[in-house]
């Protein structure tokens, strides 16, 4: 990824990335690292101006495009690692926990904080986290909207390895690939999606549904104070 300052999420963003997903599979692809052009952001997860007084088409486009960047991601048909060298709030750890492997480095911050900002994080999202640290960690965690530290990370299993730096977690990120290298492809890929069929499912099945609950909560005044307020405090730590 590598749109300054923080990789945020915006239409455009989504879109260069289904692109280039899509791309990668009609290559046949044999491995995927998501990593940043940042050094010190992974991504900082949806770009909230797309969420603030926008129009009602714009907002429905942003959303269908996020549905199809994940869609696309969660399912490839290649490994996929996330080198996390950076934060990775709200979207940006979205983006993490859809990799199969991820590697993160030291003072990182990641999670789905929705909560925290007063929004609430989706079904798939919610979907996501439970797939990778189970029920009870990721119930406890989505209610507070925790970010996780590094090593609380690793404890919980949010991440499976940490390396000292960014060149250090390419490389072992590498190494994942590398060892995922010699299995069947067919079998792989089957097994994989095997484990993330029903969430996928869950989302295909519901995306008109999950675009309506985005609209309808977005819209409400007193959640675009709030955006209002959260983009003002962003504003005035930068400034
Ligand atoms: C029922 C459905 C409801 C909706 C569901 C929505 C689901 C998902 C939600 C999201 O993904 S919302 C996004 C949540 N992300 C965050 O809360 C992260 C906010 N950002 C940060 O915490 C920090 O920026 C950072 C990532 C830790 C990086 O810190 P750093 O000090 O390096 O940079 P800053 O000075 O804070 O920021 C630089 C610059 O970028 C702007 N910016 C930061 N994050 C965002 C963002 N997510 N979207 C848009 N813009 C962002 C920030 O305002 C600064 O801008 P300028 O002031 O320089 O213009």
């Amino acid at each position: 990824m590598n749109r300054p300052p923080v990789n945020s999420l915006n239409t455009e963003h989504l879109e260069q990335l289904h692109r280039a997903l899509v791309r990668l599979e009609n290559e046949k692809c044999r491995g995927m690292i998501l990593s940043s052009s940042s050094p010190t952001v992974f991504s900082a997860g949806l770009d909230i101006r797309e969420m603030y007084k926008p129009e009602l088409e714009k907002a429905r486009k942003f959303w269908r495009t996020l549905q199809d960047m994940w869609l696309k991601l969660y399912s490839t048909p290649y490994p996929t690692v996330a080198a996390i060298h950076g934060h990775a709030p709200a979207g940006g750890c979205l983006l993490a926990l859809s990799c199969e492997y991820r590697v993160i480095v030291p003072n990182v911050k990641i999670g789905l904080n929705e909560t925290q900002l007063g929004i609430v994080a989706p079904q798939w999202f919610q979907d996501c986290m439970r797939n990778v640290i189970g029920e009870r960690q990721a119930e406890k965690a989505l209610i507070a909207g925790h970010m996780f530290n590094t090593e609380q990370a690793l404890q919980v299993g949010l991440v499976d390895e940490v390396a000292a730096d960014k060149a250090a977690c390419i490389a072992r990120a590498e190494a994942f690939l590398a060892s995922q290298a010699n299995l069947p492809l067919l079998a792989r890929k089957t097994v994989k999606l095997g484990f993330r069929n029903s969430t996928l499912s869950r989302l295909m099945t519901g995306r008109e549904a999950d675009t309506k609950i985005f609209i309808e909560y977005i819209f409400q005044p007193k959640v675009q104070k709030g955006i209002e307020l959260y983009l003002q405090s962003l504003s005035k730590k930068s400034g």
